[in-house]
């Protein structure tokens, strides 16, 4: 089986192009696990499958490294962009791509080498019900600036869905203590029935802000663009930040709008391809 290895600001996935491999004998998930080891496979935050699509361009199927699938991966669209385009899949500088159910418009920039260089990604808007994110803190209503314990520890959380659930927390400094100790117990704290992916996001003035992420099913990754963009909705609903900011993640920078008039979110970013190889098992 031919992959490809791609990474988004250093939230990195072996892709598996679907429009040439046939993947219908194998166990995807037991497949995202052992690939996605850092040890004993290729090693990455998981593995997305580039497959055709009825409704649009390409359609994304994204696996966690513990082999659980999400619905959604902004990082992941940008790689698949960048795949579907440079590989010949779709020539066109608008792309649409089709991930959990939806279909997103993307729009490449292309650099002097004549491949995709960046990727502006309309996220569409965000899911705020406390029952659809899922999480079950309140009842109904949103979740914005609430106060929670978790492990003793009093957190103020918002809770968002960008099309998978977050829950972004404004810290004074993103620790290790927070991301690695806390973060794995509020993703599967049982008041988020779906388990959560978990931001951890510093303010550095109203336009920009430093981010760390604890993933649902892949621990901590470099970057998470769902995640960036659920952080910038949450700083417009509390007040912290701006609708554009500018977010520092530990790979790489994303720049992430949230619409006033249309309440949807643009996120731009880079994506890379890093090498291509052939797995045996
Ligand atoms: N890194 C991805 C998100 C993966 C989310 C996944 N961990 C989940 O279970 O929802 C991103 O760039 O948006």
């Amino acid at each position: 089986m031919r992959f490809t290895k791609m990474h988004g600001a250093g939230n990195d996935y072996v892709y598996v192009d679907c429009f040439a491999e046939n993947l219908d004998d194998r166990n995807i998930a037991e497949l995202a696990q052992s690939i996605s080891h850092r040890h004993f496979g290729v090693g990455a935050d998981g593995l997305i499958l580039i497959r055709p699509s009825e409704i649009a361009d390409a359609r994304m199927q994204m696996l966690n490294a513990d082999g659980s699938e999400s619905e959604m991966c902004g990082n992941g669209i940008r790689c698949v962009a960048k795949y579907v385009f440079d590989h010949g899949i779709a020539k066109q500088e608008q792309l649409k791509i089709e991930s959990g159910g939806s279909v997103r418009d993307l729009s490449l920039t292309i650099g002097a080498d004549g491949k995709v260089e960046a990727v502006t990604v309309d996220m569409g808007e965000p899911i705020l019900e406390a029952p659809l994110v899922p999480t079950s803190l309140v009842d109904h209503g949103h979740v914005v600036g609430h106060e929670v314990e978790f492990d003793g520890q009093k957190l103020s959380v918002t809770c968002v869905s960008m099309g998978n659930p977050h829950c972004v927390i404004f810290v004074p400094q993103a620790t290790d203590e927070l991301v690695l100790g806390l973060g794995p117990k509020i993703e599967t704290d049982p008041r988020f029935p779906k388990r959560i992916n978990v931001e951890f996001v510093e303010i550095i003035s109203r336009s920009e802000v430093r981010q760390r992420t604890w993933e649902r099913g892949s621990g901590e990754t470099w970057a998470c663009g769902t995640g960036a963009s659920a952080v910038c909705v949450a700083g417009v609903l509390t007040g912290n930040t701006d609708r554009k900011i500018l977010n520092h993640l530990l790979g790489g920078d994303l720049v992430l709008q949230w619409n006033e008039t249309s309440g949807r979110v643009n996120m731009t970013g880079g994506a890379v391809e890093v090498f291509s190889g052939e797995w045996n098992a």
